[in-house]
């Protein structure tokens, strides 16, 4: 299915060459894209108290962009979604499209598609109906309707689905029929809120990766919301990292990965432990061995963040002056390789790849992999007792 639908997406792509330079003509279609500027939504709380959901937010989405929004339950992904689709009331701040002020213009006139979760599809339309609402409501002749609906369908992989009715679809075919539907009246900016996350593991990896060939391929601008790293680093340019209202870092996957500037960006992205660290010049000592810095840093005092698999198990008659003895409390078998937790001599706990199964109890010697860790600033509520020069 990937193949027919990247087959279809690249047919597309030939053929929206034109369509995308008319994109610019459109009304709403700009280089500009969106710009959020000191955003601000609240929700009345009870007796008189607010929840602030977005607290100030700048940000953003160059034309011809997917941009994901990626943050923990609450942080408030959504509000700033809906505020930008004028679904929810701003309360400070601007949301512009192309340069335009979007206060006061309504959801409709925005020019924006929108694709949720749950789909929401019409369950009285068939699936060549549900695809074809936006056309009908801008009074698009019908043999450009049919047309533009049996393009969509191609290229979501439902090829000749059109007269099914939507009750008789999966689940993963009824969010293809949603994007369709969304992508169908070419909007200015897609916003996308979870629309993958009711889905199960396997469709939706599946399905992020048709995303992304799909956005690419009709060049969309997108706002992605989502709470699973994957899907995020999949399917955006660059992703911005939401918590409490804020954004704590915008940037490159492979920026945002391997320089997080906080260490609540790091735990975010799951990087743990936090070995305390003493900086000089461009490398980090931490007592398991050092760590380069790939971003500047001052010297001092710092943390090193473990990334999946930065610590191994060191075979028996491997073992060198470097590694550390630890011991383990507990396996697991995890996608075709055995994981061990050990205790480090700081007292954290940590992840470790072992070569073969181990037994719980045992002493074992890890390694670092300086390459799969990150240096990220100390900040002053961690315990850097432990970094004075010498126990680094
Ligand atoms: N309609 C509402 N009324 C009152 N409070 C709300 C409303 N919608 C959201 N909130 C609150 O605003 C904050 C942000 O919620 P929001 O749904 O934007 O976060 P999110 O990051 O999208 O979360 P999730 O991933 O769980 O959907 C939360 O504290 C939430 O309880």
């Amino acid at each position: 299915m990937v193949s027919e639908v990247r087959a279809a997406a690249e047919g597309r792509a030939g053929a929206s060459a034109a369509d995308r330079a008319g994109n610019h003509a459109r009304p709403g279609a700009a280089p500009e894209g969106l710009r959020v500027r000191d955003l601000h939504v609240r929700y009345p709380a009870g007796r008189g108290a607010v929840t602030t959901a977005v607290a100030g937010v700048d940000l953003d989405v160059r034309t011809g962009e997917v941009l994901a929004l990626l943050g923990p339950s609450g942080s408030g992904k959504s509000s700033l979604l809906r505020a930008v689709a004028g679904l929810e009331p701003v309360a400070g701040g601007t949301v512009r499209w192309a340069g335009r002020d979007l206060a006061g213009v309504p959801v409709h006139r925005r020019g924006f598609g929108l694709m949720f979760q749950d789909g929401q599809l019409f369950p009285h339309r068939t699936v060549a109906g549900n695809v074809a609402y936006g056309l009908t409501m801008a009074r698009l002749p019908r043999a450009h309707r049919e047309r533009r609906v049996a393009e969509l369908l191609d290229l979501v992989g439902l090829t000749g689905y059109g007269p099914r009715p939507v009750s008789t679809l999966s689940g993963g075919q009824a969010q293809r029929v949603t994007l369709a539907r969304a992508l169908a009246p070419q909007p200015a900016l897609l916003l996308l809120d979870e629309p993958l996350s009711a889905l199960d593991r396997g469709l939706r990896e599946h399905l992020t990766g048709e995303l992304y060939d799909i956005l690419r391929a009709t060049g969309t601008t997108a706002l992605y919301v989502t709470h699973d790293h994957d899907e995020a680093f999949t399917v955006a340019d660059r992703v911005a990292v939401m918590d409490a209202g804020r954004l704590l870092q915008v940037d490159a996957p492979d920026r945002l990965w391997w320089r997080p500037v906080s260490r609540e960006v790091a735990t975010f992205l799951g990087f743990a432990p936090f070995l305390a660290a003493d900086v000089r010049g461009d490398v980090a000592r931490t007592f398991l061995g050092e760590v380069p810095a790939r971003a500047p840093m001052p010297d001092g005092v710092a943390l090193v963040a473990l990334g999946p698999a930065a610590l191994q198990v060191v075979a028996d008659g491997r073992w060198t002056r470097e590694d550390v003895e630890v011991p383990m409390v507990a396996t697991r078998f995890v996608r075709g390789r055995t994981e061990v937790d050990v205790v480090l001599p700081d007292g954290s706990r940590a992840t470790a790849v072992a070569p073969g199964a181990t037994v719980v109890g045992q002493g074992v010697q890890v390694r670092l992999d300086p390459g799969a860790a990150v240096v990220v600033p100390a900040s002053p509520q961690d315990d850097i007792s432990r970094v004075e020069p010498g126990s680094a």
